[in-house]
């Protein structure tokens, strides 16, 4: 009856209003964010790269989406109509820098590249337009998408940063805290500064001008802290880098302390002796002023390296061009190739995992890291990343111990055929399928050496320089097997406690970081008060060398008499036994 009533009631004016707008609130609060439609058409991004069970990237919100290749969906941006023509602008300057890049890059095409399918263009990849790989034809799943001989004209690298270019200037000694991250750094600013107007920079490598044009143009087209904003966590403000210093155990803050330290080192000892070659700032030809050769200007070099090199054949190195491709969790990474018409040039390239379509965005991996790494390198975190929980702990052989100087010695020149080791040491702690807090063999191996003493100390003795190491691969003995345990479960719980202190709220990134490391830390702890439990069913070194000596049954007289190899009064053969330990 009250229902008849209520639907054959006429409602008043100002009561239909009402109903009308709730109804249009209810739509846009509620049911328009559930199917992700904006609330602006002019907002509307076409992208292939995104998916619909995902939120786009905000900035700082960056979590890479994952690229479907079928799909072409319409993606929301949280912008005004305001800021339509921002966004148009963007559009039509990277346009503009694609089309020069391309025109240069046509222009030394055959010296640069041996086969290339793409060329560059605008891509929404990351959730904010820039730039990406465009198919300049159809590419089929296996075929070569771009390749790139290794050659010091068009390659940035640490070795041509050394060895060529500061070569009368930084001393051969110089090791920056940046290692070689940081002379791929330096080489990219001499790069910006040859490509800016007047005479700044050292001419080194002399090219040929198509090439210096190319790589004008691709110097234009890299994202400056003072144009485009570059969403990388160098540049965040600094309450948010704050929060990231707290949200994971790779440490935003001693990166940036190291960029500063060489960048100051710099500024002092080489940039301020010689501001002519060596310019605070500069103006590209596009007119707009960049930092150079300054603290700022090493910070946006740092961030641009870090994100654009990649390591292959040994070394890493910025490549342009090969560095413009975005990354797609399923794509293949940038891998050592032969190529030329006898397959006899070096280089690097990259193969398609999946065939494109002409026009459509073509993309690479960025290969396994961990979401931390990615994040302070790259600026975002793609969805493979977050697969594995992954945690960094640092660990250091403690100056006070009184054996310390054994312990690097034995680090410095008896790892067998590893590379010198130095006192601190970071591992990753994991949290995934197969090894669930089950810490790195390599890990365990470096505490046990770490607490080695007392009773153990023994094996510190010169007659076993060469094989402590190995012996530390194995349990060394009970009480050294819970002083690791115990180690390893202490870091866990501080790291624990750490990453509790920080605040709610912060980019969201740095919420996903957190809780992933907080799984993988958790992981390993559960897993080392597990291996506690069960110290005593381990075997330890004196046991394993009683094995190893036959000497571990019982002993007896009848089995000592029944060898015919012993006389009268001997219960072990003579020389049967090792007793080296
Ligand atoms: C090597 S550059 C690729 C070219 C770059 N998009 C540009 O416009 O110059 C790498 C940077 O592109 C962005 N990027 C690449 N792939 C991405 C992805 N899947 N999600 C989010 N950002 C991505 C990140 O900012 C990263 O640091």
């Amino acid at each position: 009856m009250m229902k008849m009533m209520t639907t054959t009631r006429r409602h008043s004016p100002t009561a239909v209003a009402a109903s009308w707008l709730f109804l249009v609130h209810v739509v846009i609060v509620v049911v328009l964010p559930i199917l992700r439609i904006p609330t602006t058409v002019d907002s509307f991004v076409i992208s292939r790269s995104s998916s619909l069970d995902y939120p786009t990237c905000a900035s700082h919100n960056n979590i890479a989406n994952s690229n479907d290749h079928n799909r072409m969906i319409l993606r929301a941006t949280s912008e005004t109509t305001s800021s339509t023509s921002i966004e148009e602008e963007t559009q039509q300057h990277l346009e503009e820098i694609s089309r020069n890049f391309n025109n240069a890059f046509e222009n030394c095409r055959k010296e640069i590249t041996r086969t290339c399918n793409v060329k560059m263009g605008l891509s929404p990849t990351g959730g904010s337009m820039r730039l990406g790989w465009i198919a300049t034809k159809d590419i089929k799943k296996g075929e070569i998408i771009a390749n790139m001989p290794y050659d010091e004209l068009w390659e940035i690298s640490s070795k041509t940063a050394r060895k060529t270019i500061f070569k009368d200037v930084l001393d051969d000694k110089y090791e920056g805290w940046t290692g070689d991250t940081g002379l791929v750094a330096l080489s990219l600013l001499n790069e910006i500064a040859r490509s800016s107007k007047g005479t700044a920079g050292i001419e080194k490598p002399e090219r040929p001008p198509q090439i210096q044009s190319f790589i004008e143009e691709w110097i234009r087209s890299l994202p400056t802290p003072t144009e485009m904003k570059i969403d990388h966590p160098l540049f965040w403000p600094e309450e948010d880098q704050e929060v990231l210093q707290l949200s994971s155990n790779t440490k935003i803050y001693r990166v940036l302390d190291d960029i500063e330290e060489d960048a100051k080192w710099l500024v002092e000892n080489i940039f301020e002796k010689d501001r002519e070659t060596f310019p605070e700032k500069v103006q590209l030809s596009s007119g707009i002023d960049v930092p150079c050769f300054s603290v700022e200007g090493y910070k946006w070099v740092m961030a641009l390296t870090q994100s654009r090199s990649f390591f292959v054949d040994g070394k890493s190195r910025i490549m342009p061009f090969m560095d413009g491709g975005n990354h797609d969790d399923d794509a293949m990474e940038i891998r050592p190739g032969y190529m030329g018409t006898f397959g006899t040039t070096k280089g690097a390239e990259v193969i398609a995992n999946t065939k494109y379509k002409e026009g459509e965005e073509v993309f690479l991996s960025y290969g396994p890291k961990s979401a931390a790494d990615y994040l302070l390198e790259h600026g975002f975190c793609p969805r493979s990343s977050f697969k594995t929980a992954v945690s960094e702990v640092t660990i250091e052989i403690d100056s006070e111990d009184r054996f310390y100087d054994d312990k690097l010695d034995i680090l410095e020149f008896e790892t067998y055929d590893q590379a010198p080791m130095d006192p601190t040491q970071s591992f990753d702690v994991v949290s995934a399928i197969g090894r669930d807090g089950e810490p790195d063999p390599a890990f365990l191996q470096f505490v046990r050496l770490k607490k080695l003493n007392s009773m153990d100390a023994f094996m510190l003795e010169s007659i076993f320089r060469k094989e402590v190491w190995g012996f530390m691969a194995l349990p060394v003995s009970e009480s050294n097997e819970l002083a690791v345990v115990e180690t390893i479960s202490d870091i866990c719980e501080s790291s624990l406690e750490d990453l509790n202190q920080c605040p709610e709220g912060g980019p969201e990134i740095c919420t996903q970081l957190r809780e992933s490391e907080t799984k993988a830390i958790k992981r390993t702890l559960e897993f080392m008060l597990r291996e506690k439990q069960a110290l005593d069913l381990k075997e330890y070194y004196q046991e394993r060398r009683l094995k190893d000596l036959g000497l571990d049954s019982e002993w007896s007289r009848e089995e000592d008499i029944g060898d015919p190899e012993l006389s009268f009064g001997q219960t072990r053969a003579p020389g049967g036994s090792d007793f080296d330990w």
